[in-house]
């Protein structure tokens, strides 16, 4: 496959090089991650994963034949800046959430095979649930390397572009809406007297428990949810408190607000990118 190459050296390149090299993918060898000016972290890397790291954006394009964009959706500017000239035949998959093809396109300045991929931090213990687009200068044989680039960290599912900022709300922040619900089981854990490491312990196992039945079973979520609900027990206390308090609109609202932002990250920029071309 050659080389991948990362400009941006943050959690989520990280987890992508953690999957890819768990994976096998890829060898530490044929992985170089650019950022803008922290050695330390680069250090860090290739100390952690024996990858090639380097500050040279100009160097990382001609060895990779595929460029990850992976720096903050802010930053895409500057993070291309530079490179431009050096993009032929390379593909570029893009991380950066709400930011479109269009905008991707206008700042390279040229029309070239662009992939858009929104994974998630899970992708570093080859979980991630990933979804990709296309743009329209992407070969069929570009799309089928993309795919397996990210079933080899996870699932991937191909999305047209104007769904990526609905998969952004859902699965790529999703992990983070997971962890908010174990931390606060976490604490009514502890409040209702079990000790913390074993809390934890019980907590991991049933979120494990619960999403492989939800995986394997032939049955909806709500038919599982209604088996572990016995009439007038502890389950339906428990559950009569949630609806009461919200928790069904909380998390529709949560996604859709998640999606919203994704899509305001895109305006953003964009009126941003406007700024600078009128200076
Ligand atoms: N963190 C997550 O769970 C997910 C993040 N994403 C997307 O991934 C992208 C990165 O997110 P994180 O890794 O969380 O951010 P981060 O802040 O951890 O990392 C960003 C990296 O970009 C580098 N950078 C900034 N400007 C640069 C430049 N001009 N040249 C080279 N490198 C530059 C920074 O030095 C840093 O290493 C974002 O666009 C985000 O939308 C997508 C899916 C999930
Ligand atoms: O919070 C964010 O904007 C990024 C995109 C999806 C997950 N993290």
């Amino acid at each position: 496959m050659g080389s991948i190459g990362f400009i941006g050296a943050g959690s989520m390149a990280e987890a992508m090089v953690a999957g890819l090299l768990k994976g096998k993918v890829y060898k530490p060898e044929e992985v170089v991650v650019a950022n803008r000016s922290n050695s330390a972290r680069l250090e860090q890397l290739s100390k952690m994963y024996g990858i090639k790291t380097t500050h040279d954006k100009e160097r990382l394009v001609k060895e990779s034949s595929i460029i990850v964009l992976a720096m903050k959706p802010k930053d895409i500017q500057a993070g291309i800046d530079g490179i431009q000239e050096l993009i032929e035949n390379q593909l570029i998959v893009s991380v950066l959430a709400g930011i479109s093809f269009e905008t991707i396109t206008n700042i390279l300045g040229k029309q070239t095979a662009i992939v858009r991929a929104m994974p998630n931090t899970s992708a570093a213990i080859g979980k991630s649930a990933t979804a990709i687009a296309a743009s329209k200068d992407v070969t069929n044989e570009q799309i089928e390397t993309c795919k397996s680039l990210f079933e080899a960290i996870g699932i991937c599912k191909l999305v047209e572009e104007n769904q990526l900022d609905a998969v952004t709300g859902l699965s790529g922040s999703g992990p983070a809406y997971i962890y908010y619900l174990v931390e606060a089981m976490e604490k009514a854990a502890i409040e209702v007297g079990l000790e913390s490491a074993v809390a934890r312990d019980l907590i991991v196992q049933t979120l494990l428990g619960a999403s492989e039945m939800i995986a394997i079973s032939e049955k909806h979520p709500s038919q599982l949810r209604k088996e572990v609900t016995s009439p007038n027990g502890t389950t339906e206390a428990g559950i009569t408190i949630l609806k009461e308090r919200g928790f069904e609109d909380s998390l529709v609202t949560c996604i859709k607000r998640a999606t919203e932002r994704a899509t305001e990250l895109k305006v953003m920029f964009e009126d941003e990118l406007i700024t600078i071309e009128k200076k």
